[in-house]
């Protein structure tokens, strides 16, 4: 059932017949990930007055502007689009709830106006999410006014030149000077210098400061503070702060990510942020419940980068798949017409599967979401902590999982697109670089693979002594009791055949990593002795949570039965494709028989000649605009060899027929060879 837009609007004759005969309602999914029908519309009406609104459009492409002006052009649209929001009634009017409209904004805004970084970004995620997660509740009806009306901008410094991962050893600190009442912030070496934060290079008043925290000579570790770095009104850097841009960057140019130094600046004590610990104007520290609740808003950043990626994911599956629809090339048979690309297996192959996975990270992302706010009440209402290090390891595991297989997928994206795809104007090149960092920040993905390898080591130990299991870790429970062989390869077989690999994994490197101590290693070194392994068993354990929540999220879905049965199709694409992907693995743990990997492969080519008629569709499904695409080989309409052609004609060296350099350098080397 084709959805309205589908009927009225053009599109070359390839997408039509594409999408002449589709097998379920496209608008439902589209309701999915929106997160219902309401939530549909008000986004549609968003996209409406913000794709036709003249301020917003740049005045050439920004992959031709120089650095500063790119920076200024975003700046312009981010304070442009925070105006407007707060103040436009047609906005207020659009409904829909803050939740929804934050998800909403967070993607049409990132991905369709600030196509390069946007200077705010870290205004609204991090130094908000600063201040409703870690603040006081005093402190918040001070903050959070001013920081919402633009009074003041802020972002979230915590990496140093000489350490991101490594949050202990960070240098700066935080003196507390009990006679004045005040904090004292300090840089005392080169590598203390904060590197990296968004928008502090020019765009941030204030910023808070991950510092050690010390009074009366004693450490109590990294802390957050809230600084004030520029002048109100003259915006000039205020004494004892050195601040500025770190340089170019291999993508998001237009967030001027900076660099700061504090020579003895002094703030208020209040100005710690004190939701979780404080200090009080004696001098005595108050513990928080957990040391490690001052890293809240990282976790919080962490799921958000689970949606952002798929967000991203979303983009270049419609992008690759519509090309393929699009493009034709080379002969299935001799003689015969050259076929569309997604008729040959291998596209169907790059194309089908990253589709399925925007589902598998969407459901794994929100059953994560849940838990970050289940969480978050039981903390504001001083229940226990006891999900805690569950809520930690997942998110770890999720945001190292996605933001590696969307990477990866999107360049697979690409190269599907041939040639094309490494254009700028495909937009796939720079939805790469706008996602490749998530690898590495928000923790770098290594060093989180280990902090979930700690977390199942842990709980490995715990079974075996018939301890409390966390939720993602209740399967270790029948570990001992289970063959490691499965029987039946359905969904939940190849789940069980994930949880039985985990074990095996583990139960060898727990052999090994006790070896090691026998023999007299310190434990640390013995861990280090191993992490190869243990980052290999941490990312099966993130495989087995996706592919066991996609299971689960259909199982509860109540939708339409063709929507049902397309996404039946999807989850078991996605499962045969992560078992094949992973059979060395299975096979090695004794879970598959090469038979069964035979027949699961068998099965995978049979997925994709059945889903290979509905790819169009299911990309139309995302429903993203042509905005939020940006691409000469992705808009709804297939008109890519006109859209190239015209983009190619906006390249500054196509203004004249013969370029000034001509003249400067190869007219005198032509001429002397003539
Ligand atoms: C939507 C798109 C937005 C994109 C914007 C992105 C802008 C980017 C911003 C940034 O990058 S901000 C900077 C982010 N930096 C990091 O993420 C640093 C990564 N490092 C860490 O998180 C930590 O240092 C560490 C690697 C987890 C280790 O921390 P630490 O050394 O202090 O811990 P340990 O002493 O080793 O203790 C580990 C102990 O603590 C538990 N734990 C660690 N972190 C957390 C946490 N966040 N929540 C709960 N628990 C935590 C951990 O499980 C261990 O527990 P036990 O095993 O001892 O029980
Ligand atoms: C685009 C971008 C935006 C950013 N925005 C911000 C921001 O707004 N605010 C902010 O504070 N920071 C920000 N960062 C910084 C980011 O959080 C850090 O770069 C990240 O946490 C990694 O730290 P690092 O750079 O020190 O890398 P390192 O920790 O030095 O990593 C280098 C290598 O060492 C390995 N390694 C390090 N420690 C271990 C270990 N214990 N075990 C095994 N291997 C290890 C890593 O795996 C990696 O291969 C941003 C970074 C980027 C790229």
């Amino acid at each position: 059932m084709a959805g309205k837009q589908v009927q009225v609007r053009f599109c070359v004759p390839d997408l039509q017949k594409e999408r002449a005969n589709c097998s379920f309602n496209k608008e439902e999914i589209t309701n999915i990930f929106d997160g219902g029908e309401h939530n549909t519309e008000t986004r549609r009406k968003l996209q409406n007055i913000i794709f036709s609104d003249p301020n917003l459009q740049d005045p050439i492409p920004p992959d031709y502007m120089s650095h500063e002006q790119r920076y200024e052009n975003e700046l312009r649209k981010a304070v442009y689009v925070m105006k407007k929001f707060m103040t436009d009634p047609q906005l207020q009017d659009i409904g829909g709830g803050p939740e929804a409209i934050k998800w909403m904004y967070n993607s049409i805004l990132r991905h369709a106006i600030h196509k390069d970084g946007n200077p705010l970004m870290l205004h609204f995620g991090m130094f908000l999410g600063a201040i409703m997660g870690q603040m006081s509740e005093e402190q918040q009806a001070e903050w959070l006014p001013k920081a919402m009306s633009g009074e003041i901008i802020g972002t979230y410094t915590q990496t140093e030149l000489g350490h991101g991962t490594f949050l202990r050893g960070l240098e700066t600190t935080a003196t507390y000077d009990p006679v004045t009442d005040e904090f004292i912030i300090h840089s005392p070496t080169i590598t203390a210098t904060k590197w990296w934060p968004g928008g502090l290079g020019k765009t941030s008043s204030f910023a808070v400061v991950m510092a050690q925290l010390h009074i009366r000579g004693q450490n109590y570790g990294p802390h957050p503070f809230v600084v004030q770095l520029r002048e109100h009104v003259t915006h000039a850097s205020r004494p004892g702060i050195t601040v500025g841009e770190i340089g170019p960057r291999l993508g998001l140019n237009s967030n001027d990510n900076g660099f700061l130094r504090f020579d003895n600046v002094r703030i208020p004590r209040t100005n710690m942020v004190m939701k979780h610990s404080k200090v009080l104007k004696d001098g005595t520290y108050v513990k928080p419940k957990s040391a490690k609740l001052s890293y809240g808003v990282m976790v919080l950043t962490r799921v958000g980068i689970c949606y952002d990626v798929c967000w991203q994911l979303m983009r270049a599956t419609t992008i690759a798949t519509r090309y393929a629809a699009v493009r034709h090339q080379s002969e299935l048979e001799v003689g015969e017409a050259e076929p569309q690309i997604i008729e040959y297996q291998t596209q169907q192959y790059k194309v089908l599967p990253m589709i399925a996975s925007v589902y598998a990270i969407w459901f794994a992302a929100d059953t994560l979401r849940h838990t970050y706010m289940e969480v978050q009440k039981n903390i504001n209402k001083g229940s226990d902590l006891d999900l805690l290090p569950e809520l930690h390891a997942s998110s770890c595991a999720l945001k190292a999982l996605f933001s590696t297989d969307v990477t990866d997928g999107i360049s697979v994206m690409r190269l599907g697109c041939g040639g094309h795809g490494y254009l700028a104007s495909s937009n796939l090149p720079r939805i790469y670089t706008s996602t490749t960092p998530s690898q590495t920040y928000e923790g770098e993905n290594t060093v989180l693979w280990l902090q979930v390898a700690r977390f199942l080591i842990k709980s490995f130990r715990e079974a075996s002594k018939g301890g409390r299991l966390q939720p993602s870790v209740a399967y270790f429970k029948n570990h001992q009791t289970q063959t490691r062989r499965i029987t039946d390869l359905s969904n939940s077989g190849l789940v069980s055949g994930y949880e039985r690999s985990v074990l095996s994994m583990l139960e060898a490197v727990a052999k090994q990593l006790q070896q090691y101590s026998e023999e007299g290693m310190r434990y640390e070194h013995a861990w280090n002795a191993c992490s190869v392994r243990l980052v290999n068993v941490a990312k099966v354990h993130a495989r087995y949570i996706v592919c066991d929540q996609f299971v689960k999220a259909l199982a509860k879905y109540e939708g339409s039965s063709g929507v049902r049965q397309i996404m039946d199709q999807l989850c078991r694409l996605y499962m045969i494709y992560s078992v094949t992907n992973d059979q060395g693995i299975l096979l090695k743990s004794g879970a598959l028989t090469p038979d069964q990997c035979n027949l699961l492969e068998e099965e995978l080519g049979e997925l994709l000649a059945a889903l290979r008629p509905e790819a169009v569709n299911l990309v139309d499904a995302f429903d993203l605009h042509d905005e939020v695409l940006d691409s000469t080989l992705g808009a709804w309409d297939g008109d890519v060899y006109n859209r190239l052609y015209n983009e190619a004609m906006k390249s500054p060296l196509n203004k004249v027929d013969v370029p000034d350099a001509y003249y400067k350098y190869l007219q005198p080397l032509m001429k002397s060879n003539l």
